[in-house]
């Protein structure tokens, strides 16, 4: 089974080497809430089976596209096409506007041109997402700047490769944008192994790629199968990391393994690398007519939105629906804003400071465990050290450890409290809006479950604190284990300020 839409592109991906089990993998159009286009089990699939492999040569990236050589690798790094993701989406418009000239015109013609992410969405839309941080993380002016300052630099100075009647079609900044968005939800973090891609031979750091941006990510060395899998994660392209990082991974557009869908638990197959080729393996038995899922981390709704355009509304424990990996965030300054609204202290800026400085957390990340993260509670700890423990503090590098006693707890109630008041609806009122306006348009109806998921742990654990605090009628509360002020918190995460 497979779509009229794919004939051709799986006939070159054929004859350039790909293999791809045709009696196991078809694809069709599922309903929008599944993913639409994906992925399908033809007979039932056992674990550890190949489904489809993909020769290096035919992933497109910096180092496959013929575009970085030609213009001169010299001039590449010159015109900053080496960092982030500018030079990728280069190579893309290029390679587009190459038509028959393209080795990856088949594949070019299978990628979408339209998204629903909140990047495109109208001011109107975008008002749905108040109070979340999506909107700030969506790097409108970032990619703009790319665009302006890096990509048509580059384009004006080689008239002979991007030629000036050309540029309206396949170098504008609209089509920058479709090129940047196709990588945002596709493109995985490939490692390089061996000679295949490897221009200077680096050793590979599986570690690098956790920083840099990709759709999908390379994991853990995989003992059983030998091979080493990715996985569908990434970031915006303003956060890709220094360039040690990005001599060990290439962000790369894979053919055939950007059509799987993924939804939150329902992993069924991942990518694997070999030294030539990626292969796509199934993780579990898969029944005929299952969807075949990869992998997209099991993100948040806010990130399965802002970097695909979906979100996963699935049974929550208990009740409900929602995405049992939803996270909300809460800035540092939101806590010292508190903080100084109640207390006299003239020194809370330069503990924050100092926090800083010593690698504290400015973002804090709260999640469906309905946990106060660690950090949080030994910054607000913090503000308020006496003097001479205030002195200790910097004397030893350490800041206080994270129990959460009285005023840490009555802080953080009216925290959490203003930091559900940032945004303009309350749980209630999404939860109505939700069951009066049946077919109410996909981006309104995907925000409000995004926000749902947000308010819903904080309430949660505004609800928690509310109860601990009564069961010890204002005494100290012991957390399970004091973490090393090292940022291994997992709860916790580095945002920009
Ligand atoms: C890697 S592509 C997967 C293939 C894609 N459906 C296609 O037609 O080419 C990622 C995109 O698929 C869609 N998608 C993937 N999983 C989804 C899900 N669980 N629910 C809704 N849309 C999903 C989103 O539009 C996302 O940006």
């Amino acid at each position: 089974m497979s779509l009229p839409e794919l004939e051709e592109f799986l006939s070159w991906f054929q004859s350039n080497g790909g293999k791809i089990d045709l009696d196991a993998i078809g694809f069709k159009y599922f309903a929008p809430t599944e993913g639409g286009r994906g992925a399908v089990a033809l007979k039932n699939i056992e674990k550890d089976h190949t489904l489809f492999t993909i020769p290096r040569p035919l992933t497109l990236s910096t180092k496959t596209s013929l575009l970085p050589e030609k213009f001169g690798p010299r001039a590449w790094k010159e015109h900053k096409l080496d960092k982030g993701w500018s030079g990728l989406i280069l190579c893309m418009m290029w390679e587009d506007g190459q038509a028959f000239d393209s080795k990856w015109r088949c594949y070019l013609a299978t990628l979408p041109t339209a998204f629903d992410t909140p990047m495109f969405w109208s001011e109107k839309d975008l008002k749905e997402l108040e109070g979340t941080s999506v909107v700030e993380k969506l790097g409108k002016e970032d990619a703009e700047r790319d665009y302006h300052d890096k990509v048509f630099r580059a384009i004006q100075s080689r008239p002979d490769l991007f030629p000036p009647e050309s540029l309206s079609n396949h170098y504008s900044f609209d089509r920058y944008h479709v090129m940047g968005s196709r990588i945002l939800s596709r493109s995985f973090g490939v490692e390089r192994v061996g000679i295949d891609g490897d221009d200077d031979g680096e050793e590979m750091n599986p570690e690098a790629d956790k920083s840099i941006g990709s759709a999908m990510d390379v994991d853990e060395h995989d003992e059983t199968t030998g091979v080493e899998d990715t996985s569908i994660q990434d970031d915006s392209p303003s956060e890709v990391g220094d360039e040690g990082e990005e001599d060990a991974i290439d962000i790369s557009m894979v053919p055939i393994a950007d059509l799987l869908n993924a939804r939150f638990g329902s992993e069924n197959a991942k990518l694997f690398y070999e030294e030539k080729e990626l292969k796509m393996v199934t993780t579990k038995r898969i029944l005929a007519g299952e969807q075949i899922w990869n992998t997209y981390d099991d993100l948040p709704n806010s990130e399965l939105l802002r970097r695909y355009g979906h979100v996963d509304i699935l049974p929550l424990p208990g009740s409900g629906k929602g995405n049992p990996a939803d996270v909300v965030e809460i800035r540092a300054d939101l806590v010292l804003a508190t903080f100084s609204q109640q207390s006299e202290s003239t020194s809370s800026t330069e503990r924050i400071d100092w926090w800083l400085e010593e690698g504290g957390d400015d973002t804090f990340v709260l999640g469906t465990d309905y946990e106060v993260p660690e950090a949080m509670v030994s910054l607000t700890r913090l503000l308020y050290l006496s003097s001479d423990e205030w002195e200790k503090a910097q004397e030893k590098s350490k800041p206080p450890k994270p129990k959460l006693d009285s005023q840490a707890l009555n802080l953080i109630l009216v925290v959490l409290q203003k930091r559900i008041a940032q945004y303009p609806s309350t749980m209630k009122d999404d939860e109505e809006i939700l069951k009066q306006e049946p077919g109410m348009p996909l981006n309104k109806y995907q925000a409000i479950f995004m926000r749902l998921g947000e308010k819903r742990i904080l309430e949660n654990t505004l609800q928690r604190l509310v109860t601990a605090g009564k069961a010890r009628g204002g005494g100290t509360h012991k957390r399970k284990s004091a973490p090393a002020f090292d940022g291994s918190n997992q709860s916790t995460k580095k945002a920009k300020r």
